[in-house]
């Protein structure tokens, strides 16, 4: 029974099907609050500015001014789908763990 348990439950084996740390990042998603693009477009001004990236809503009220490619390029997609601009910039690894402390929500379907 115990072997049975540390089979399913398994983080280290890199075959496992839904590993729980996957599952968690998947839960942590779904349980955030959902925004429709209309609702998203009224954060636009540089006192509450959000950003949509990959499905995802970021608000970057107070990071626009951290931004390393300047606030002024990054706070022209505020209230926007902005991904297009995130990917084709080829944000680094550090971008995107920084984003991860940013999120407030997931786009409405
Ligand atoms: C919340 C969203 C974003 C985060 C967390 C972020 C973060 C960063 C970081 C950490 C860098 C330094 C380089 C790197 O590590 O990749 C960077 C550079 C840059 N970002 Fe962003 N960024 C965001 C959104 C955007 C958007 C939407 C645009 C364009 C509309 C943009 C344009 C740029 C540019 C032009 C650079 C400079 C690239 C260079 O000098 O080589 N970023 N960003």
């Amino acid at each position: 029974m115990g072997q049975e348990n540390s089979k399913s439950n398994n983080t280290l084996d890199p075959n496992g099907f839904q590993k729980p740390m996957e599952k968690n990042i998947k839960d942590q998603i779904l349980s955030l609050p959902q925004y429709t693009l209309e609702q998203v477009a009224q954060h636009n001004q540089p006192t509450d500015a959000w950003i949509i990236i990959n499905g995802l809503v970021f608000d970057i009220t107070q990071y626009q001014h951290a931004h390393p490619g300047g606030s002024k390029i990054i706070f022209a997609k505020a209230g926007q789908d902005g991904s297009d601009d995130f990917e084709a910039l080829k944000h680094s690894q550090r971008a995107k763990e920084k984003l991860k402390t940013l999120c407030v929500g997931r786009l409405a379907k």
